[in-house]
């Protein structure tokens, strides 16, 4: 008996495909890793040994720790980079950064009533958040995730996010640069991925805004007339329980859920940089195209000195001559 059920999934109209699920010694699922297919692993006990990690345990051993939490009047956390706000433009975000100790965050959350604000805890682990959990972030099976890292040749790990989200909680649709193998510890989170490949239906915000890498369509309440090829979207599903871990490729796009009724959740990715890219091959894979057409929108806003005007010279490179 699975721990949900189908009515704790919120209602999108979006073609939904499954995502394999294969065991953490099976044979198989280099292969899935190393061709950047996204996997649900089983059995691999990368965090076992933190199953413990909730609310009381962490409010006992990081209470006063200041911790990196996002604030949102909706059940929606888009993430932003604030450095790509310029002084000239409107940005009105609906979730906004809130740093606060974890006593008050776990308060907040605990007494939370239908109304108030939504929070979600989005910290980095390091050693800033007390020797107890550094402690048992040592005890995570190293072995085999560097085993993984080694065989699909990826960069090194870059950080580990630890995630506590509240029921019902979504992180919108979006893209990371970093291969990811995200773990939950508590609760069941679902994950909504599409490939590189589908990028035409995804229409990313331009690399120069706040929102670089998040779609621009409301999977809520979807513009067709603004973005009509969201309809073609074909999704992968898979809901991620308790000592389950999900490789994320880099460049897939994924919308993620704590469900609904669910209580809160705990997680932890694992982001690692992308290994070096020894020769390309040809045809191109979907991802690299997307690191191609990032850096072409870089390139044209640095030449140009205004990100506005790449729309501009890109429609008059196209119309008529590649159209
Ligand atoms: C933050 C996380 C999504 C979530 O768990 O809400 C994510 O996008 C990632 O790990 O790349
Ligand atoms: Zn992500």
């Amino acid at each position: 008996m699975a721990g949900w059920n189908e009515n704790q999934l919120r209602k999108y109209n979006i073609k939904l495909e499954k995502i394999p699920t294969l065991q953490y010694d099976d044979p198989k699922l280099d292969s899935h890793l190393t061709n950047n297919y996204p996997v649900l692993i089983k059995g691999s006990k990368l965090v076992s040994r933190v199953l413990k990690w909730d609310l009381d345990y962490l409010k006992q051993h990081m209470s006063s720790v200041c911790c990196n939490v996002i604030v949102s009047k909706n059940h929606k956390f888009k993430y932003y980079d604030p450095k790509k706000i310029t002084p000239n433009m409107t940005f009105k975000p609906i979730s906004r950064p809130s740093p606060m100790i974890f006593s008050e965050f776990a308060d907040k959350i605990t007494n939370w009533k239908k109304g108030d604000s939504r929070l979600y805890l989005q910290q980095v682990l390091n050693n800033t958040i007390g020797q107890h959990v550094v402690r048992d972030f040592v005890m995570f099976n190293w072995d085999w995730i560097m085993s993984k890292q080694k065989i699909c040749k990826w960069g090194p790990l870059s950080s580990n996010l630890i995630l506590i989200a509240q029921e019902g909680n979504v992180t919108p649709c979006h893209y990371d640069e970093q291969q990811n193998m995200f773990a939950s510890i508590r609760g069941y989170k679902r994950f909504i991925l599409f490939p590189p490949s589908q990028f035409e239906c995804l229409y990313p915000h331009p690399v120069h805004h706040p929102y670089d890498r998040q779609s621009q369509v409301d999977f809520d309440n979807p513009d067709f007339t603004k973005f009509p090829k969201f309809k073609e979207a074909c999704g992968y599903e898979v809901i991620v329980g308790p000592e389950d871990v999900l490789y994320i490729p880099m460049y897939w796009f994924h919308h993620v859920e704590s469900l609904k009724h669910g209580g809160y959740t705990v997680s932890i990715n694992f982001w690692f940089k992308a290994g070096s890219v020894e020769k390309i091959e040809y045809p191109l894979l979907d991802y690299q195209r997307m690191v191609i057409m990032r850096n072409v929108e870089k390139m044209l806003a640095e030449a140009l000195h205004d990100p506005s005007e790449v729309g501009n010279m890109l429609k008059t490179i196209f119309l008529g001559r590649y159209s």
